[in-house]
């Protein structure tokens, strides 16, 4: 490391003042267009278990998107290999909620990051519980993994989503008309829509994710969440998926794997070194947070930390 990391984090955040602003707020769910677009939070958590923060770090956002990481581990402890039958691990090069690869694969989506592919790992995750059981289930998973009981759901932004998520309604009943969801289309959009509603601080999502910094147990719980293999291979799909079409340009500036979400907070990881969450809620044209993204192009710079070398 070359300067210290909370004075790399503060400078990062002072730097990047002038920026805040630019993108475009998601406003295709209702509840998420009144967040004020300058708002940028940044949480570092080394895998010492030490906090390095700056700016709004600890105020809860929509985590939306990167809830698709939680899902699919969770999924995976569920269902192991079989989960694979359900949804692929290829890089899909077209929008998060898009449906045109869904018709050549028949009902199979690329990966589990885009809304396809998490609407899939929703109907796993439902497997043997009512809506409400897995929701449940994936909320006490997210306070586990963060070691915060406080984490909740925010019940505004999953019914604003209800109410006007005809993308993820179209997405859902077609992989039903392959027969590719085992349970009615209502009760697997709500757990969706109900995981991508959880609200996080930057500080509790870098916490959440330290299980994967650390080959798969929380150095700070000392709780093995999974086998350091499964922490590697979610890891290689967050890098080659997490940020849809922008997966390549994310892999290139900033070399860490990373999940985004259209809340605008992305969660990455230096393997070995640190979980980092950072959120501003300006999206750029692939729907992931623009001065986000400059925040971890501007990090990994500094601390060295792209697993492509330094
Ligand atoms: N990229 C995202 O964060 C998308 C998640 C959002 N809940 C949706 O389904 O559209």
């Amino acid at each position: 490391m070359k300067d210290d990391l909370q004075a790399i984090v503060e400078d990062i955040h002072s730097k990047l003042q002038k920026r805040l602003g630019e993108g475009k707020v998601a406003d295709y769910i209702p509840q998420l267009a009144h967040v004020d677009p300058k708002k940028f939070g940044i949480a570092v958590v080394t895998v010492d278990g030490k906090v390095h923060s700056a700016g709004d770090c600890d105020e809860a956002f929509s985590i939306q998107s990167v809830s698709k990481v939680f899902t699919l581990t969770l999924a995976l402890g569920k269902h192991g290999e079989t989960t694979w039958n359900r949804v692929g691990r290829e890089p899909s090069g077209s929008a998060f909620n898009s449906i045109v690869q869904l018709e050549h694969e028949e009902g199979k989506p690329r990966n589990p990051f885009i809304n396809a592919g998490a609407i899939a790992v929703s109907d796993l995750v439902l497997a043997g519980h009512t809506p409400r059981e897995a929701i449940g289930e994936i909320l006490r998973f997210v306070r586990y993994l963060a070691d915060d009981e406080e984490i909740a759901i925010d019940p505004a932004v999953a019914k604003s989503e209800e109410a006007t998520g005809y993308r993820n309604f179209a997405l859902a009943n077609f992989m039903r008309s392959f027969g590719k969801l085992t349970h009615p289309v209502e009760h697997v959009l709500g757990v969706y829509f109900h995981h991508c509603a959880i609200a996080m601080t930057c500080t509790q999502l870098a916490r959440a994710g330290l299980f994967l910094a650390a080959n798969g147990c929380n150095p700070t719980t000392g709780h093995t969440v999974v086998s350091s293999q499964r922490a590697r291979r979610i890891n290689a799909l967050m890098l080659t998926c997490g940020h849809y079409d922008g997966s390549g340009e994310f892999a290139y500036r900033v070399g860490l794997p990373g999940k985004s979400g259209v809340g605008g907070g992305i969660m990455a990881v230096a393997p070995g070194r640190a979980s980092i969450a950072v959120w501003s809620p300006g999206l750029n044209h692939n729907g992931n947070s623009l001065v986000g993204s400059l925040a971890l192009e501007m990090l990994a710079d500094r601390t060295g930390w792209s697993v492509f070398g330094h």
